[in-house]
């Protein structure tokens, strides 16, 4: 997959992407990642970028000009035809596991990150097929939520895990929350590890963890549920679990 970010700071994508899986994943060719300054497409002579808001108003707003310039040449460089283009944004779609998949199967994105107080509006009408919003608050700029994005999407490319289960064991994968980890040692200022795990027992771990992943989405997030497939087992155990909540 390759992904082009549209930026005012491309430096700031400069050490999340040079560490851990994402380092990776580029360096075995998985993922190809590039940031371009909105600010190389500025055709005035002081390369503006920004200006005052027509109707008034406090802040700045990104103007079209550099931004349609850039998606002119990204359009040149990709044969003419543009995929996915993504605004991140507090307006945009809630940004899920299912979206992140769905991103994940695409050959090419373009992700434009907005800065000061916005985008010119002919931006969005004009260029973006998707706005994404990671959550209901405000950030100075998109660059955070386009780091984000681009690390849950290319954890669900296939290889960039290594082995696939991480990917499936992943909590939002099967929509529940994930169970409690333990490693060494196994008891640590008196603070043991539940004897099952050490048991060797792969049946009775397994269904352990999926006991805990229910008591926890069942206590945290029950909203979850509704969207997940249950076994007949999973059904049993969330009616004990919900009798001993319910005491
Ligand atoms: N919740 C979010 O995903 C999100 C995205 C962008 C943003 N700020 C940007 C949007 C245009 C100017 C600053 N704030 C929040």
């Amino acid at each position: 997959m390759k992904i082009d970010i549209l930026t005012l700071f491309p430096e700031m994508f400069v050490s999340p992407f040079n560490a851990s899986i994402i380092k990776r994943a580029r360096e075995r060719n998985l993922i190809e990642i590039n940031t371009i300054n909105i600010r190389d497409y500025s055709r005035n002579k002081h390369h503006t970028v920004d200006d005052t808001p027509f109707g008034g108003g406090a802040g700045m707003v990104m103007m079209p000009e550099p931004l349609f310039e850039c998606f002119d040449h990204l359009k040149e460089m990709h044969g003419g035809q543009l995929g996915r283009v993504i605004m991140m944004c507090p307006q945009g779609q809630p940004f899920t596991q299912e979206y992140a998949k769905e991103l994940a199967r695409e050959e090419h994105l373009v992700l434009v990150c907005g800065h000061y107080e916005g985008i010119d509006e002919r931006v969005r009408e004009n260029l973006i097929t998707d706005e994404i919003s990671i959550g209901d608050y405000v950030l100075t700029g998109g660059e955070l939520p386009a780091m984000v994005v681009v690390d849950a999407v290319s954890r669900m490319i296939p290889g960039v895990l290594g082995e696939a289960a991480s990917a499936e064991e992943d909590s939002f994968y099967h929509g529940l929350l994930e169970y409690p980890h333990y490693t060494k040692p196994r008891e640590y200022r008196g603070l043991a590890v539940p004897d099952i795990l050490l048991s060797g027992h792969h049946e009775n771990i397994r269904r352990w963890r999926r006991r805990q992943s229910l008591l926890r989405t069942l206590e945290r997030r029950p909203e979850l549920l509704k969207g997940v497939e249950l076994s007949k087992e999973d059904k049993k155990v969330l009616r004990e679990l919900l009798e001993l909540l319910q005491g």
